[in-house]
């Protein structure tokens, strides 16, 4: 058994612990081949802002692969990973969030979408671990669900009757968007879990703010949203599909139709 000293328990006392909460059993589930997709999405959006997509066409070989080399990457030492960051904003980050002095139990890799745009840190991470691009399995993953998402988007701008029908999937596919991809990394913490007696909170309570997050994760549990009445419950894990996340710019513009 490893007893942490208490300055290394200090260093965590920023990292809050979760609660337990109960599964949720009412997630809509929506086939992109569905002729009714466009209204399901809409309502989705509507009634939890977050959906599950099946049927989405992005090949399993990409997923698996990305998470291989996402794997990789991550198990590498962390000397190695340190000269891929701190994020600016793109690059690798550990513990730290975003700008607002947000921490949690996380490791991720925050890159531009767009190939166009690199900044010195992927330049970095491109060379330090050139395995994790030169396997194509990151530019492979990124196109594959930049297509699903164009159609998603398009989906969405016809069932909530926004003119021209790409309006919504124009803006990701413009070479200029700011659309970027994440790579989470949440290393298991036994310790910290025995003392707490709960599991620590990898990436904390937030919005995004884009139009839409698609979202994948492996067979592990841990995904939580907040429903309508504040309630957070937890997505059960399903590593084939993709979860999609209404942000809070087309939040916005959906609220304003609805009242
Ligand atoms: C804690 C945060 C990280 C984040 C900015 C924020 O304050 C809240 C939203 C977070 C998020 C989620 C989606 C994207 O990964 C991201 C880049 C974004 O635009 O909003 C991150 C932000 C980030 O990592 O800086
Ligand atoms: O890693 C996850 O499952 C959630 C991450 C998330 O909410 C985000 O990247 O905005």
């Amino acid at each position: 058994m490893v007893v942490l000293s208490q300055p290394a328990l200090d260093h965590y006392t920023s990292i809050k612990t979760c609660k337990p909460t109960s599964v949720f059993t009412g997630l809509p589930v929506i086939n992109l081949r569905d002729p009714e997709a466009k209204t399901l999405m809409v309502k989705a959006c509507e009634e939890y802002g977050f959906f599950k997509l099946v049927n989405h066409g992005v090949p399993m070989e990409f997923m698996i692969r990305l998470e291989t080399e996402a794997l990789r990457f991550f198990n590498l030492p962390q000397s190695v990973k340190d000269k891929a960051g701190p994020p600016e904003p793109f690059g690798y980050g550990s513990k730290r969030i975003g700008p607002n002095g947000d921490v949690g139990w996380i490791e991720y890799l925050l890159l531009n979408t767009n190939p166009q745009v690199t900044s010195l840190k992927t330049l970095t991470i491109f060379r330090q671990n050139p395995e994790i691009f030169r396997s194509s399995a990151v530019n492979d993953y990124i196109l594959a669900v930049k297509r699903m998402a164009f159609e998603v988007l398009d989906l969405m701008a016809e069932g909530l009757k926004i003119e021209p029908r790409n309006a919504l999937s124009r803006l990701l596919r413009d070479e200029k968007s700011d659309s970027c991809f994440r790579l989470n990394y949440y290393p298991p913490c036994p310790e910290l879990q025995a003392l707490s007696g709960r599991n620590l909170i990898g990436f904390g309570e937030h919005t995004d703010p884009q139009i839409i997050s698609v979202l994948r994760s492996n067979n592990t549990s841990g995904l939580q949203i907040c429903l309508r009445d504040g309630t957070w419950v937890s997505v059960p894990p399903d590593q084939t599909s993709f979860f999609i996340n209404i942000g809070d710019a087309l939040q916005v513009y959906i609220m304003s139709t609805v009242f």
